[in-house]
């Protein structure tokens, strides 16, 4: 519990508080932060659910902002406390161009990093990614790997490059002097898959398999294990980093952690079961039911197709090149870092994370129907 003097007394910013993660981590700060005093939440799109929390005992004040404009960023933290910095944009289907993530994920960072400095906002926590680890292009499996395990994190597309450059940016912040002298304090959170109420891609997926009759069809070996890991704790850990960071600013100060729960290790495919079988989809096939030859064959081609009718329309399919390698090399995390650094432990075991999403998922069914 918060001590007395500093009861409701502080003010945090979330990026991109309005997207999948940032509305969870909204949501968890207002639940278990008593001492907030004021929450803003900044993003290019506000929805409308923000409204139902200006109704309670915390200040919410919602900014509609873009990242890549300085001076936005710098009115959005003047006077906040803690900066969460969740925005991002999230591409790798090829919807953005390599550009713009760039803006987004780089530039965008920097604006808040400077915006902490110019306005004395001396707490930073950013959202990386597992992918700034890997997999590599060369597709080496990580094997419950941790924060320490060494690998060759090699990078060529344009979203994992751009969040391995603006984490180096936060970390390297960590210690510069901000506004009014005091030292910069910066961490980083690497979730691996997120999933949860609210994910895009589940849902895409969930559509997909209505289409083909309740049933979607196995590509990948059940062998290769992929990390989730659910969007409460994510959130959780997010809160708490906040919180333990100004506690602790010497040991968590310019560090990273990945983002970790009880979640299985299991297969893209048979963890997304675990939600769909529930919701009445069907996975067929123990064994790929396509040589991985023919599936890269259809992913080159989809991205042919991509860059042929780009002219004349978007054609972002689940499956090109990069997912079909995300998706079939192991990349999984085993860890106690959070856990010791910071007394991390999950909030929601395997079993709520799991009976959640389905009742989500089992909702959307509904409305949809
Ligand atoms: N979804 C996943 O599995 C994972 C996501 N992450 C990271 O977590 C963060 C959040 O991701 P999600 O919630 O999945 O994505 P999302 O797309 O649902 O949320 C991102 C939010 O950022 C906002 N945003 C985008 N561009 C902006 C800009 N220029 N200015 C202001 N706001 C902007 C969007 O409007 C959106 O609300 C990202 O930084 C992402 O890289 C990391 C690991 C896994
Ligand atoms: C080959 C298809 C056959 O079913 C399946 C294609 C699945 C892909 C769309 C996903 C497989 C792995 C996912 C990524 C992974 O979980 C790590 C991520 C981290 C992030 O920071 C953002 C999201 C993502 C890139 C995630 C995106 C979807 C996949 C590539």
């Amino acid at each position: 519990m918060a001590d007395s003097a500093q009861a409701q007394k502080l003010v945090y910013l979330v990026t991109g508080g309005c997207g999948f993660l940032g509305e969870h981590v909204v949501r968890m700060l207002l639940q278990q932060e008593p001492r907030l005093r004021e929450l803003r939440i900044f993003d290019l799109h506000l929805g409308p659910w923000l409204e139902e929390l200006k109704t309670g005992p915390v200040q919410v004040t919602a900014i509609q902002g873009d990242v890549t404009q300085a001076h936005e960023v710098a009115a959005a933290v003047a006077g906040a406390h803690v900066v969460i910095h969740t925005a991002g944009l999230v591409d790798v289907f090829g919807k953005a161009s390599p550009e713009t993530i760039h803006e987004v994920n780089v530039q965008g960072t920097k604006n808040v990093i400077e915006a902490c400095v110019q306005t004395g906002t001396q707490f930073l926590v950013y959202t990386s990614s597992m992918e700034v680890v890997g997999p590599n292009i060369k597709g080496h499996p990580f094997y419950r790997g941790n924060e320490d395990t060494p690998y060759e994190a090699v990078h060529r597309h344009p979203y994992p490059s751009s969040k391995a450059r603006a984490e180096q940016l936060v970390l390297e912040a960590n210690g510069r002097k901000v506004r009014g002298g005091l030292p910069l304090v910066t961490c980083a959170l690497r979730p691996t898959g997120i999933y949860g109420e609210g994910h895009q891609i589940m849902r895409d997926i969930y559509y997909q398999g209505l289409r083909l009759g309740g049933r979607l069809f196995r590509a990948i070996p059940a062998s290769v294990e992929h990390g989730r890991v659910y969007v409460g704790n994510v959130a959780w850990m997010h809160v708490l980093v906040a919180r333990e960071l100004q506690q602790r600013p010497a040991l968590m100060g310019g560090q990273v952690y990945f983002c970790y729960d009880k979640s299985p290790y299991k297969s893209y495919e048979d963890f997304n079961m675990e939600f769909l079988g529930p919701c009445g989809l069907r996975l067929v096939g123990t064994r790929p039911l396509l040589p991985y030859w023919l599936l890269m064959l259809l992913a080159a081609l989809n991205a042919l197709l991509q860059w042929l009718l780009r002219p004349l329309l978007l054609y972002a399919p689940l499956l090109n090149p990069y997912t079909l390698a995300m998706a079939n090399t192991t990349f999984t995390v085993s860890t106690n870092k959070a856990q010791r650094h910071f007394g991390y432990e999950p909030l929601f075991s395997w079993e709520e994370s799991r009976t959640r999403t389905i009742r989500w998922m089992q909702a959307m069914d509904s409305s949809a129907q």
